[in-house]
């Protein structure tokens, strides 16, 4: 499917996920996460299980690899104190990792620049932490095509929150008729049908091993490039 069908009107906003969706970034992320358990004497996980474990910010993410196990993030699973820690000791070695050995998906480079030419704005709305987004973006060398970068951190709610979609939209005075929504996982689908925006589903990605038709999105393409 194109672009210009998945709206009624000509689209003026395009929301990106980050991880899974424009950046295949879970090298960085799984370095970063078996320092972690290293330093906390604990297994490593490795690149498979950080994959599955990805999507719901950094925190959970942490939460995940200390039980090993997915529902590590509910309520009363990891000791605040054991988490505590293991959550500065991620930070510090993310710090070092991020970008490292991530790379772009492809396609994502002349989509990006392709959208940034035809003036139609672009925006990052990501889980990932504010402070990491920045960085990533910027070793990937495509912080210039986004006038607005929103974090798991950024607001009181991430996705699957509408809350950070809404946020985006207000920002640049676009609604649900010109703007449109990209991501990986079904948190993306679910904030975006919150929002009650039109999403594509990006199958390469990260979606706790669920294939991404699953979440049920407007349509999936196999790389963003399809959409031109
Ligand atoms: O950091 C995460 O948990 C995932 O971030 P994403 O929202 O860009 O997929
Ligand atoms: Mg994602």
């Amino acid at each position: 499917m194109k672009l210009f069908e998945l709206l009624d009107s000509p689209v003026q906003l395009i929301m990106y996920d980050l991880d899974g969706t424009l950046v295949d970034s879970v090298p960085d992320l799984a370095i970063a996460l078996d320092k972690m358990l290293t330093d906390l004497n604990l297994p490593v996980a490795g690149d498979e299980k950080a994959r599955l474990w990805v999507g719901n910010g950094i925190p959970s993410l942490v939460q995940r690899a200390l039980a090993d196990d997915m529902m590590g993030d509910q309520p009363g699973i990891v000791d605040e104190e054991t988490f505590t820690r293991a959550l500065e000791r991620f930070k510090h070695h993310y710090a070092i990792e991020v970008g490292q050995h991530s790379s772009l998906y492809p396609g994502v480079f002349t989509f990006l620049s392709q959208i940034h030419k035809a003036g139609i704005k672009q925006a990052v709305v990501t889980n990932k932490s504010e402070i990491f987004t920045e960085s990533l973006l910027k070793h990937m060398g495509i912080e210039h095509f986004f006038e607005l970068s929103i974090g798991g951190d950024s607001l009181n709610e991430k996705k699957p929150h509408p809350m950070p979609l809404q946020h985006t939209m207000k920002h640049f005075d676009c609604t649900r008729d010109n703007t449109l929504m990209i991501g990986d996982s079904r948190n993306d689908v679910k904030a975006a049908r919150a929002a009650e925006v039109k999403v594509v589903g990006l199958p390469y990605g990260y979606n706790h091993g669920e294939p991404i038709e699953s979440a049920y999105p407007d349509t999936v393409v196999s790389d963003l490039t399809e959409l031109l």
